[in-house]
């Protein structure tokens, strides 16, 4: 039997992070081209934190992501266009008024322990007809039996696919085995997995999510994602048709979308330093990343110091005025 598995690109959204959330909409546009000509099925448009997630909290947007999201529309109208929502940050207008951008589908993100949040946004999503996951951040954080509990929730809200997502790039292989087998055996959705490659072990963890049974799974073309990035679209595509596994992508347009267009853009490229590695080796969010450096600086104090500690608070998205506080408090030799 031929597997398949969907592939849904996050370049234009966790890639928006590590862009400091400057896309314009001229590199938008160009991405989505790309992508579409390659044939992705799914893409992800908005702020790094999701709709409405331009603020002094989490970095002001350069250009306005309904814009950006419209624009990815125009040029790739073949793949569907996914928006990230997380309750609390994005409302229920910004799903309304990013369904009439384009959008077909909505991830409606959540901490791993935290699903009772999605309901009323996962009931919206499927009341405006579209493809609807829910998006558990922070795996690494909770036992498979806390994780198959949410999963439950989001289900009975009517989510279609759930996501086992290692925002921090924290878990190893045989953990994320264990928790999309549990999710296969215990939830009636499809599952899908997102990885972070702070530990090198993005591809690794997403091959055992495909044979544990994810069906959908998320990457960034040169990994252009938070900290250290995601698994490598254009490479995963490559291992997938080496491994017959069907994702009707065509690998070439993929790899010059890759290289002629978001490696000319990006700040830098997407090497695991010093930094990067704690995020995963202490389990702390990557899109913290940033912010830890810019406490870094500001206080004196070393980066590394602050996610060790920030990772032993087990700080959870929403928490980054978190970080300057223990930068401060690292500058003033102040024990927790
Ligand atoms: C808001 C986060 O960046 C979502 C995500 O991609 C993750 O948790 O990982
Ligand atoms: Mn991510």
């Amino acid at each position: 039997m031929t597997r398949s598995i969907q592939l849904l690109d996050v370049t234009l959204r966790d890639g928006s992070h590590t862009m400091r959330h400057a896309y314009t909409e001229q590199q938008v546009r160009d991405v989505a081209r790309g992508l579409g000509q390659a044939n992705v099925p799914y893409f992800e448009v908005s702020h790094g934190d999701g709709l409405g997630g331009s603020s002094l909290q989490y970095g002001f947007s350069a250009t306005d992501e309904l814009q950006l999201i419209a624009a990815a529309k125009e040029e790739a109208p073949n793949s569907k266009i996914a928006a990230l929502i997380l309750p609390g940050i994005g409302t229920k207008d910004d799903l309304k008024a990013a369904v009439d951008a384009g959008i077909q589908m909505a991830r409606v993100a959540t901490h791993i322990t935290e699903a009772d949040v999605s309901k009323q946004h996962i009931q919206l999503s499927r009341e405006l007809g579209l493809e609807t996951v829910g998006f558990l951040m922070m795996a690494h954080m909770a036992p498979t039996t806390k994780l198959i509990e949410e999963a439950k929730k989001m289900e009975s809200y009517g989510a279609e696919i759930i996501y086992v997502t290692d925002s921090a790039g924290a878990l190893l292989p045989h953990e994320v085995s264990e928790k999309v087998r549990a999710l296969r055996d215990h939830v009636g959705t499809k599952i899908g997995f997102h990885a972070h490659n702070n530990l090198a072990l993005s591809m690794a963890n997403t091959l055992a999510a495909v044979e544990a049974g994810a069906t959908f799974v998320d990457g960034s073309l040169r990994s252009l994602g938070a900290g250290s990035g995601n698994t490598q679209t254009e490479v995963m595509a490559a291992v997938f048709e080496r491994m017959q596994i069907e994702t009707g992508i065509h690998l070439d347009p993929l790899i010059d979308v890759a290289n002629d267009v978001v490696a000319k853009f990006m700040p830098r490229s997407q090497e695991i330093d010093g930094a990067s590695l704690i995020l995963g080796y202490a389990g702390v969010y990557s899109s913290f990343l940033l912010f830890a450096q810019e406490a870094a600086k500001q206080y004196g104090v070393n980066e590394r110091e602050i996610l060790m500690e920030i990772g032993n608070m087990q700080a959870v998205g929403g928490q980054e005025d978190l970080i300057f506080e223990v930068a401060q408090r690292l500058a003033q030799g102040v024990a927790r």
